[in-house]
């Protein structure tokens, strides 16, 4: 498969490299982490060492794949939509967190829009040099009505051939909201009380305001006709902070290295969406607001 790596930061490159095993990877992402790729090859460390030799551009305009794996920060998802929407791509997937992003995808391609969620870990350690730090697993399904399941097998039978472990869900929507819940619990409260993700293990304050926001989120769910219990959220945010316990979230390493977070994707959706369905959030809000007056007072972009 011809695939498109849009977002070769710290989870796409990891993917890519792991992809150009099997198959013809094209990475865009940003110097000076393309000129390394293109001059010395791509290296992985961490859970496996893999030195690979992707195709690598920072120029994402007027390209033409079979698949686009959109790994952009959320914030750049438009623009992403924007520059790939220039070229000819048959699908996209998001590999992306938080909500909104599939959206946008769609609204500016004409291919196969696809829904993924990805529990791997991974870190740009440098140009050229991305770390995996944990074996995880992707789902991929189809995001509207119109995109078929058998595009999302073609593209989860493309991930195992590569050794990727990935499974095709017929409610990419569900699964989503069930990640949600997982980064809307423990992305706001880990970055704003500069922990690791294991500080947030029960019992403690910190545990308990976590689950509060990430039930909050699956009452959200349930109200736009997602089926995901407050049981359900309680499991899946005590397992992730079990198996990710020495992480640093994806949101304390943005406000660590003053950078804009995703909580607009994140607690920012779960507060947009509670109210267009009248239901009412106030963990997630003031988290939300939280975060948001920490981007405002850094001057983040
Ligand atoms: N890093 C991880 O372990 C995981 C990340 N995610 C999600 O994956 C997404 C990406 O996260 P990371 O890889 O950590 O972010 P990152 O910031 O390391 O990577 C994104 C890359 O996209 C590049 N980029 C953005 N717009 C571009 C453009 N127009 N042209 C070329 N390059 C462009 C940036 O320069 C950056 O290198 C986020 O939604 C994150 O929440 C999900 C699971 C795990
Ligand atoms: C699952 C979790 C919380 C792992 O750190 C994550 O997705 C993130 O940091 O964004």
């Amino acid at each position: 498969m011809d695939i498109l790596i849009f977002g070769a930061g710290s989870l796409g490159s990891l993917l890519g490299g792991l992809l150009s095993r099997t198959h013809e990877v094209t990475l865009v992402g940003r110097e000076p982490h393309v000129g390394e790729v293109r001059r010395d090859g791509l290296r992985i460390t961490g859970v496996e060492t893999v030195d690979v030799h992707p195709a690598a551009t920072t120029d994402g305009t007027e390209v033409s794949a079979d698949l686009a794996v959109v790994t952009v920060k959320a914030s750049d998802t438009e623009e992403a939509a924007r520059t790939l929407a220039t070229g000819d791509v048959d699908a996209v997937c998001s590999l992306q967190n938080g909500m909104g992003n599939e959206d946008v995808l769609a609204a500016h391609l004409d291919g196969t829009v696809l829904a993924g969620t990805a529990t791997y870990g991974a870190r740009l350690a440098g140009p050229g040099h991305v770390e995996w730090l944990g074996r995880g697993r992707l789902t991929v399904g189809p995001w509207r009505p119109e995109d078929d399941v058998e595009t999302a097998e073609r593209v989860v039978a493309a991930f195992r051939a590569a050794d990727l472990d990935a499974t095709v869900t017929t409610d990419a929507r569900g699964r989503l909201w069930e990640k949600l819940a997982v980064n809307a619990a423990i992305n706001p409260v880990t970055a704003l009380a500069r922990v690791e993700n294991g500080a947030l293990a029960p019992p403690g304050e910190l545990a308990d305001l976590a689950t509060a926001a990430g039930v909050e989120t699956a009452g959200v769910a349930r109200a736009d006709g997602a089926s995901l219990s407050d049981a359900t959220v309680r499991e899946s945010i005590a397992e992730v902070v079990h198996e990710t316990e020495r992480n640093r979230s994806s949101m304390l390493q943005d406000v660590t290295d003053s950078r804009r977070t995703e909580i607009d994707a994140i607690n920012g959706y779960v507060v947009d969406r509670a109210e267009e369905l009248e239901e009412s959030v106030p963990v997630n809000r003031t988290l939300a607001t939280l975060i948001r007056g920490w981007e405002a007072g850094a001057g983040v972009e």
